[in-house]
């Protein structure tokens, strides 16, 4: 299939060579959409993107995995409920929990089946309004010591797209305690709760840190006049979700951040 040629890719890579050696897994199951934009957004962030399939049964030689937003098998059953038994998966969840700390992002349906496959507690159900929802989202970095936020400021505030059904983030009491005192809380919905989630919680990390989920799409906002506009109007932030893509590339080569 043709690629479109990547604004700014080239000046990436010649920026810093160090980071096109690192290789980043991007998992497709029947249903995927985003696969490309993620896959995309990990080239325009300088590194390689390597194609998985979620029958794969193997992982292959990656640097960290994204499992990117879609309807993986038409979120039958529950939305990730199927996909988490897909043999990569186990792979993956072996990975992200062994002493090497596989960096693991999981977009909307990523999420979706993170929590599925219990690498990130809670769950997510239908939006409380009961509509799928499509807008620009603002959030806040609340944690900026993941492996997928480290190129952020803390407090930082990012606007980017959000669109799903389920979309509400639950969990008990103690569990929300619990993410909130161990800073695993990584982004908040900013001014407006588009889906009834607990706490205003848009995205979540494991205790480590290196297995980060959440629902709106860093992904559809990295390039210059194809992100959302600015919602305040002053200055664009087109480009707020590529700070995902750079953070993890930075823990791989183990840059200075
Ligand atoms: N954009 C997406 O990844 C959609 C996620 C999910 N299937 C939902 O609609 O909630």
């Amino acid at each position: 299939m043709t690629e479109l040629p990547l604004i700014g890719e080239a000046v990436a890579v010649a920026a810093e060579p160090r980071l096109a050696g690192a290789r980043i897994g991007v998992v497709t199951f029947p249903g995927t959409l985003d696969d490309r934009d993620a896959a995309r957004a990990v080239r325009l962030a300088g590194a390689t993107a390597v194609e998985l399939w979620h029958g794969d049964a193997e992982l292959g030689d990656v640097d960290a995995v994204i499992i990117p937003g879609g309807f993986s098998y038409g979120d039958y059953l529950r939305a990730g409920a199927i996909a988490r038994f897909a043999p990569l998966m186990s792979k993956i969840i072996d990975a992200a929990n062994s002493d090497a700390k596989l960096p693991v992002l999981g977009i909307c349906n990523g999420f979706q089946i993170l929590t599925e496959s219990h690498l990130l507690p809670g769950s997510m159900i239908k939006n409380d309004h009961l509509k799928f929802l499509c807008r620009d989202q603002v959030l806040r970095v609340e944690n900026t010591n993941t492996a997928w936020t480290l190129d952020y400021q803390a407090g930082q505030e990012i606007t980017i797209p959000l669109k799903n059904q389920d979309g509400q983030y639950i969990a008990d009491e103690k569990t929300l305690d619990a993410l909130e005192a161990e800073g695993r809380v990584v982004f908040r919905y900013v001014g407006f709760n588009p889906n009834g989630s607990r706490r205003d919680i848009a995205g979540i990390s494991n205790a480590a840190g290196n297995v980060v989920g959440l629902m709106p799409h860093p992904e559809h906002a990295v390039e210059p006049g194809f992100g959302p506009e600015s919602l305040d109007g002053i200055g664009g932030s087109d480009t707020d979700g590529l700070g995902f893509f750079t953070s993890v590339l930075n823990k791989i080569v183990g840059g200075d951040k």
